[in-house]
């Protein structure tokens, strides 16, 4: 299993370190995603998510290490229809309708309407699709993002804190959502502050000061520390650490 899953995987990030500022943030990290599944980052504000998501898509300088997506360094022009990237800034136009953005971005990407029409339905903006951006509220203007980077079938989606600003019931949807593109065979990476997304992940990996502290499952994770949930999981692990 352990080799299949060597031979299959989606993203292979080794000795990885990256530098910010005069900060170095990520100080030789190794991490393996299989394809097929979803991958749950997690950890506090300033651990560095964004930083390690920003080195697989390849908008991230890195002071060494190698990250490989599907086979190809991170960030070549070949991965740029495979690989998609939703970030934490709104990256769509407030003065177009919801399909006037996706029919814009569809073309760039050159897919067609018919790709516009069924990542409006995936992501539930139907009743909104002709309404202006900058009239919607802030949860729908991040499944418009959403849709966006779900345009022409990219086989991974790095979602960085894609369920941030939304109602309980909107998370559940697009939990479900990343469900079934996981299902159809895409690789998702997922960040989020918010523990109790852990329990939707295939797997997990913890992140803290620029450092994985735990690369396992949801089970895994409660087993290993004794936990009732991942939250209490999470400070039990860095009460380890720290001892
Ligand atoms: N442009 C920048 N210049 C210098 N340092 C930066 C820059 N962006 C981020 N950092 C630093 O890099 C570290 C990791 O930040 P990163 O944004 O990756 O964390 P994060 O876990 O994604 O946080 P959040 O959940 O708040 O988005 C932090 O210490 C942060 O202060």
């Amino acid at each position: 299993m352990g080799a299949q899953l060597e031979v299959e995987a989606a993203i292979a990030i080794r000795d990885l370190r990256v530098t910010r500022g005069r900060s170095r943030v990520i100080d030789g990290l190794d991490l393996t995603v299989p394809a097929g599944a979803i991958l749950g980052i997690l950890g506090p504000s300033g651990s560095g998510k964004t930083t390690l998501m920003r080195s697989i898509v390849g908008a991230q300088v890195i002071a060494s290490g190698s990250v490989t997506v599907l086979g190809l360094p991170a960030g070549s022009r070949a991965l740029r229809s495979r690989v998609a990237y939703l970030t934490q800034q709104a990256s769509v136009y407030d003065d177009l309708s919801v399909r006037q953005n996706l029919r814009y971005f569809a073309r760039v990407l050159g897919t067609d309407r018919d790709d516009v029409e069924r990542v409006i339905r995936r992501t539930r903006l139907s009743t909104v699709a002709d309404r202006r951006v900058g009239t919607l509220s802030g949860g729908q203007e991040r499944r418009v993002s959403l849709a966006a980077t779900l345009l022409g079938s990219p086989e991974i989606l790095v979602l960085d804190e894609p369920t941030v600003g939304l109602d309980p019931v909107l998370r559940v949807e697009l939990w479900e959502l990343f469900r079934e593109l996981a299902d159809d065979g895409r690789t998702l990476l997922v960040s989020s502050h918010v523990m109790d997304e852990a329990t939707r992940c295939d797997r997990l990996v913890l992140v803290r000061d620029g450092a994985i502290i735990a690369d396992t499952t949801p089970a895994g994770l409660l087993a290993e520390t004794g936990a009732s949930d991942a939250e209490a999981a999470f400070l039990t692990l860095i009460e380890r650490r720290e001892s």
